[in-house]
């Protein structure tokens, strides 16, 4: 079976709120799919279903087949969960924290040092996670998500408050994963982040998926390449790149020498959620 993950019309009610709202998807084994929206969209309440830590209100979701209603059991042993609070035992070292889940998976005791290798941070072992920073407590949450060498892994926010080298070095392991034959399901409210990594990706809003395809097809589908003509006089022209107004715009100003510089900038994810939502993404949203 060549779909690792699968939800139909999948809801979330608390109370009289309904937080996620008829998802359907279907992720492929081996891809990196990315849900993508700010606060507040249903990310983690997608999740929190998924890895079978709350029932939908209605609608079923699948993991390698089997039901997170009915077959909780078998499916958490072979997922894995970073979420987004890093609930470490600070005051335990690297080895304690891990061992400690170690045992719950019935694991070698070998296994910590090929998850701790697999983030960097095998060195690290003794040492308290007190002493850490926020970009390495990520890397000793996602060595513990591999502890049970999961098929599936969850990851809630994964680059969320990490200085930029943190945050690139998280994205490398993300890929890496991905490599050995890993379905990871990301959230993120991070564009930039969304597009790097996923080879598919929903736009989730108010608890809907708006879209989901490719970065590239959304882009294409919902963006607009934009020509930018700067003047002599600092004027600054932007119009949608090969179309008639901008090579329009161009002759006009180049005929009277008025052009300063020209450049073009490419559609981004931002451009496609605005499009689908009305709404601008910030990095605080
Ligand atoms: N236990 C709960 N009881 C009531 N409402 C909740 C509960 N958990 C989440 N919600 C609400 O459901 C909506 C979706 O929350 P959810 O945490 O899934 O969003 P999110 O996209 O993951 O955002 P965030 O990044 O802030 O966690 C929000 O409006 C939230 O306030």
């Amino acid at each position: 079976m060549d779909k690792e993950i699968v939800t139909e019309n999948l809801s979330k009610k608390y109370g009289n709120f309904e937080a996620v709202k008829n998802v359907s998807l279907s992720i492929k084994k081996g891809t990196i799919f990315g849900l993508l929206g700010p606060n507040g969209a249903g990310k983690s309440t997608t999740i929190k279903i998924l890895t079978c830590q709350l029932p939908p209100t209605s609608g079923t979701a699948y993991i390698g087949g089997l039901n997170t209603v009915s077959d909780a059991v078998k499916i958490k042993k072979k997922i894995g969960v970073v979420f987004e609070s890093q609930n470490l035992y600070e005051e335990l070292s690297v080895y304690e924290n891990l061992n400690f889940f170690r045992r719950l998976y019935n694991s070698p005791k070998k296994r910590i040092s090929e998850v701790l290798k697999a983030v960097g941070m095998e060195r690290y072992q003794k040492d308290k996670v007190k002493t850490f920073s926020k970009g390495m407590k990520q890397k000793i949450m996602i060595s513990r998500a591999l502890l049970n060498d999961p098929e599936v892994l969850f990851l809630d926010e994964p680059g969320s408050g990490l200085d930029p080298r943190s945050a690139r070095e998280i994205r490398q392991m993300i890929l890496d994963l991905k490599e050995q034959g890993k379905t990871i399901l990301i959230t993120t409210h991070n564009m930039e982040e969304a597009d790097f990594l996923c080879d598919y990706l929903a736009i989730i809003h108010k608890g809907s998926i708006r879209d989901m395809d490719t970065p590239t097809n959304l882009k294409k589908r919902y963006g607009e390449d934009v020509l930018i003509i700067k003047t002599v006089k600092g004027d600054i022209y932007e119009s949608p790149l090969n179309t008639k107004t901008s090579s329009d715009i161009y002759e006009k100003l180049s005929e009277n020498n008025q052009v300063s510089f020209v450049h073009s900038k490419e559609a981004t994810i931002e451009d496609v959620f605005i499009k689908l939502t009305g709404e601008k993404l910030t990095d605080e949203s």
